[in-house]
């Protein structure tokens, strides 16, 4: 039995700018998961997110199915999303909730009278995460030495396409296949996200994708903490340096409920690799790509479009 995994824990409030940074470069580049602490986001708001999560899911189907998923927006049921595009069984078996940017008036919303101030508390998340991040990504920049607006400066914060993703992993399903998940091996599209979860365990992370057989490690939750991991579209910003790193969600034996943000640039954001990640022997992996142009890519092969 491997030990079990420790990841640095970041305290977004702490003083001394320039050491964090540097605990997160070891973090991003041995992992790509850490913890954060100190995020500013209440522990209150969290429950309620997490009530208001349960309180849909415990909607009819038809009721749920009328906020079925469009624009990338509303409800996907069980086994609807497939996160390894490799597998050939049936989907995934999670349902969940998608909320993305609160300006463009996408979203899809249950009835006030249905569920009283579950829009409401879904706005106020998605602003507060909004908020954690664009501090995550500054110390980010600085464990890059790149300057602390690096990410301001290149466009990915004018709007960026940030989504929160309510889960739910029903626990009674009686599955007789040793290949469905709860979320199947993937990594995720963007910049990073931010995940809580309630406690039951679940996630794993497998460290070093190519290997074989694969190892997979259990990722313990820390309460009051966010589990922040790198996703793609961070590993071609710094040419494999800070690692997307491949996980998943095993089927639990009781009910799980998870909350995702993730943080994508701005559409138009253009990701290249930085140069003082390249060099003579370690040349640029990825071509340039539009952020828009590479999230519906990837959405398209998730949902089998
Ligand atoms: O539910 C979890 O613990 C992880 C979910 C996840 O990896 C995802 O939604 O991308
Ligand atoms: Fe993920």
């Amino acid at each position: 039995m491997p030990d079990a995994l420790q990841f640095p824990i970041i305290d977004l409030s702490f003083p001394d700018r320039f050491s964090i940074a540097n605990l997160i470069r070891q973090g991003c580049v041995d992992h790509g998961f850490f913890y954060l602490v100190n995020h500013g986001v209440d522990e209150e708001l969290i429950s309620k997110v997490f009530e208001q999560s349960s309180n849909f899911f415990s909607l009819p189907i038809e009721e749920k199915m009328k906020l079925v998923r469009k624009n990338h927006r509303g409800y996907t049921a069980l086994y609807a999303e497939k996160l390894d595009t490799t597998l050939t069984t049936e989907g995934d078996s999670k349902e969940s909730f998608y909320i993305g940017p609160l300006a463009d008036d996408l979203n899809q919303w249950p009835l006030e009278e249905d569920l009283p101030s579950w829009r409401s508390t879904m706005e106020t998340y998605h602003q507060k995460l909004l908020s954690a991040v664009t501090k995550l990504l500054s110390l980010i920049a600085l464990s890059l030495k790149l300057e602390e607006d690096f990410f301001e400066k290149v466009g990915a914060l004018i709007e960026p396409l940030a989504f929160i993703r309510l889960l739910h992993y029903p626990g009674d399903l009686n599955s007789s296949s040793e290949e469905i998940f709860g979320a199947s091996a993937h990594s995720d599209y963007g910049m990073v996200t931010l995940l809580v979860t309630d406690g039951v365990p679940g996630l794993q992370i497998c460290r070093e994708k190519s290997k074989q057989p694969q190892v997979w490690e259990d990722v313990p939750s820390m309460s009051g903490a966010f589990i922040v991991n790198i996703g793609d579209m961070m590993e071609r910003w710094t040419n494999g340096l800070f690692r997307s790193t491949l996980h998943r969600v095993l089927q639990p034996r009781q009910d799980r409920y998870s909350v995702a943000f993730f943080t994508n640039p701005s559409k138009d954001c253009i990701v290249e690799c930085l140069e003082s990640c390249c060099t003579e022997s370690c040349p640029p992996r990825f071509p340039p790509i539009k952020a828009i142009d590479y999230l519906e890519e990837r959405l398209r092969l998730t949902y089998g479009l």
